[in-house]
C-alpha cells in the first residue's frame, strides 16, 4: 500500500492529465468522473449576476475615488470577486508571463518532471491535495510555488529553468502582483473605514504563493471538474487568464456564474485572511474551474498575504465599533500550520471562529 501523506503539504503522485488528453481519449477514466457536480450555470444576462469591474484609474483619481471605493466595497461584500482593469502592470510583463507558462506546459513530460513535487512538499509540478488512492481527481495539472515574493525565501529547486526566460518573467511578475495587492488593500481598507496606510503596508513585504493551472481539453467536460469548489486562504488572489477560454466560475447567491476572461484585466478574489480581517463584513467566495472540450486553458493564480510578522485577525477598529470578533487572531505562521495540518473534510474557516 502506498504511504499516505501526513498533512496537506504533500500530495500522492498521479498521472499527468495533459498526457491523458494527448492520447486522444474518447471517455474519461473513472477516477475523474464526478456524479455530484452541480453544473447549473447562470447566464450573465441578469444584471445582478454581472461580475463587478473595478477601474484602478478611478480609484486613484481624486474626482472619481469616492464612488469607485464604494463600488469596490460593494463588490467585496456581495461577490468577494471582481475584475480589475488599468492596474498598472505592463502588457509586456503580462504577456511574457503567459508565454513562459505556455512554453513550460508545451515541454515534453520528462522535462516538466525535472521540477516535479517531491514527497513532503506541495511545491513543484504535479497535483495538489491528493491524499488517498481512492480520491477522485481533478482535470488539472499544476505548478505550485511558495513564496514567489519576497524573493529571498523562494526555493529555486521548483522554479522551472526551461523555458530559459521563465524565472526572470516570474520574478518581475511577482513584484508586480505584490504592488497590485498593496494598492487594492489600500482601497479596501478605505472602504472599510480603516487606516489605509497601515493595512496596505502589511502587504508590502507580503508573502505571495503561486499556482499555475493547466486544464487540458477534455472529451467529456460535463463529467469532470477542473478544480473543485474551494475558497482561497489568501488575503487576496490575483488571477491572470492566459487566453480567452472561460473556465472560472464563482458562486453567487446559490448560482455558479462564469467569469468571462477580459484581455488585460486581472481577476481579484478575496480569501479567508481578508474575510477574517473584515470581521465577516466581506466573504471569501467559493469558486471552481470547469474543463472544456476544445481548448487547453491556462491560468496563473497569485495568492497574496500580509507579511509574516503581521497577525491574521479581525481589524481592531471593526470590533470596537460594536461587533464582537467573529474569528480568532493567529500569527501568519500559525495560520498556515493550521491550514496544512487540518483534515481535508474540516472547514478551515469554521475552525477559526471564536
Ligand atoms: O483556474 C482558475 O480559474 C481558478 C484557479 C484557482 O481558483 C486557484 O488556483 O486557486
Ligand atoms: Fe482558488
Amino acid at each position: 500500500m502506498a504511504v499516505e501523506p501526513e498533512s496537506l503539504q504533500w500530495s500522492l503522485p498521479v498521472p499527468s492529465v495533459q498526457e491523458l488528453a494527448i492520447h486522444g481519449l474518447q471517455t474519461v477514466p473513472p477516477r475523474y468522473v464526478r456524479d455530484d457536480t452541480d453544473i447549473i450555470i447562470t447566464a450573465p444576462s441578469n444584471p445582478s449576476f454581472r461580475v463587478p469591474l473595478i477601474d484602478m484609474t478611478k480609484l486613484v483619481n481624486p474626482g472619481s475615488q469616492e464612488q469607485e471605493i464604494q463600488r469596490l466595497h460593494s463588490a467585496c461584500k456581495e461577490w468577494g470577486l471582481f475584475q480589475i482593469i488599468n492596474h498598472g502592470v505592463s502588457d509586456e510583463s503580462l504577456s511574457s508571463m503567459k508565454q513562459q507558462v505556455q512554453g513550460f506546459f508545451d515541454l515534453p513530460l520528462q522535462e516538466k518532471k525535472r521540477w516535479a513535487q517531491k514527497p513532503g512538499s506541495l511545491e513543484g509540478y504535479g497535483q495538489a491535495f491528493v491524499t488517498t488512492e481512492e480520491q477522485k481527481l481533478e482535470w488539472n495539472d499544476m505548478i505550485f510555488l511558495r513564496s514567489i515574493h519576497p524573493l529571498q525565501n523562494r526555493n529555486l529547486d521548483f522554479w522551472p529553468e526551461n523555458p530559459p526566460e521563465f524565472r526572470k518573467a516570474l520574478e518581475t511578475y511577482s513584484e508586480e502582483m505584490n504592488r497590485v495587492a498593496v494598492s487594492i488593500v489600500r482601497f479596501i481598507a478605505m472602504g472599510l473605514g480603516l487606516d489605509a496606510q497601515e493595512y496596505s503596508e502589511t502587504y508590502r513585504g507580503g508573502l505571495c504563493d503561486m499556482r499555475i493551472n493547466c486544464y487540458p481539453p477534455c472529451p467529456e467536460p460535463e463529467r469532470v471538474v477542473g478544480l473543485c469548489p474551494h475558497i482561497d486562504i489568501s488575503g487576496i488572489t490575483l488571477l491572470l487568464e492566459c487566453g480567452d477560454m472561460p473556465g472560472l466560475q464563482v458562486l453567487k447567491d446559490g448560482h455558479w456564474v462564469v467569469v468571462e476572461p477580459i484581455n488585460g484585466a486581472l481577476v481579484a478574489n478575496l480569501g479567508h485572511a481578508m474575510q477574517i480581517m473584515s470581521n465577516g463584513i466581506y466573504k471569501a467566495p467559493d469558486h471552481r474551474a470547469m474543463a472544456n472540450r476544445s481548448k487547453q486553458r491556462l491560468s496563473i493564480a497569485t495568492f497574496c498575504y500580509p507579511n509574516s510578522s503581521a497577525d491574521i485577525g479581525p481589524a481592531e477598529k471593526l470590533i470596537k465599533s460594536g461587533s464582537p470578533p467573529l474569528f480568532k487572531t493567529l500569527k501568519c505562521e500559525e495560520y498556515f500550520r493550521h491550514f496544512f495540518n487540518r483534515k481535508l473534510e474540516v472547514s478551515f474557516i469554521d475552525s477559526l471562529k471564536t
